[in-house]
């Protein structure tokens, strides 16, 4: 049985400040949830991913003043007991990726996970639910072309190939935000969620 619809003031806003998430997002939703999309950069906070993708939603919540969607991406090294985490962004941008692969040089273990943690809020002062979506990997010397972040040193478990080499259609099958996003979708398919005709403003 469906849940009473909860009735939202306008559509739900996928806040983000990284084009190419959005790209993904978009090819992955398609139209089963209906959103719109806002470029604002978020600040980058620190403490557990999961706090910090919520933190992102409050604050995003409050700057729509409705109900956003964000996520937080974290590249976790497991030799190096998750780090960097949600700092993949600044090592990314100072060492890049020889720099990740020389992180690892002193371990044998090379192993990896993507994770990416969406979060929902409904509106300013509502507490955000999360979808958390993991792919498990490896990192190896940079391969593919380099248009999205960390996919070129980023080798998913059962695939020869980095997600940057790989067809967008399978990455976005196989990946962390893909995952996450198959969660949101059964959240919205059972929440009954209506968007309000005269809500916009
Ligand atoms: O505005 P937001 O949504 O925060 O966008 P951002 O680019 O700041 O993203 P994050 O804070 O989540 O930082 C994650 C870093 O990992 C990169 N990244 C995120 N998803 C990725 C993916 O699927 N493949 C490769 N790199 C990715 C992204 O470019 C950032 O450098
Ligand atoms: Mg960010």
């Amino acid at each position: 049985m469906l849940a009473a619809a909860r009735v939202l003031p306008k559509a739900v806003t996928f806040v983000t400040g990284n084009a190419k998430k959005l790209e993904e997002v978009r090819a992955i939703l398609g139209s089963s949830i209906p959103f719109q999309s806002l470029k604002l950069d978020l600040p980058e906070l620190q403490g557990e991913p999961e706090d910090i993708s919520k933190e992102k939603a409050r604050m995003a919540a409050s700057q729509v003043n409705g109900p956003v969607l964000v996520e937080d991406t974290c590249l976790c090294f497991n030799a190096l007991k998750g780090l960097p985490g949600p700092y993949i962004k600044w090592f990314l941008e100072k060492i890049g990726h020889e720099g990740l692969n020389n992180l690892l040089k002193a371990y044998e273990d090379k192993s990896a996970f993507a994770m990416c943690i969406f979060s929902l809020a409904l509106g300013p002062g509502e507490e955000p639910i999360t979808f958390v979506g993991k792919t498990a990997g490896k990192i190896v010397p940079a391969r593919g072309p380099n248009d999205f972040g960390w996919d070129p040193v980023f080798q998913p478990d059962g695939f020869q190939q980095t997600y940057a080499e790989m067809p967008k259609s399978v990455k976005n099958e196989i990946s962390h935000r893909g995952k996450a996003l198959a969660l949101v979708k059964e959240h919205f398919a059972s929440a009954n969620y209506t968007v309000q005709s005269d809500g916009s403003d």
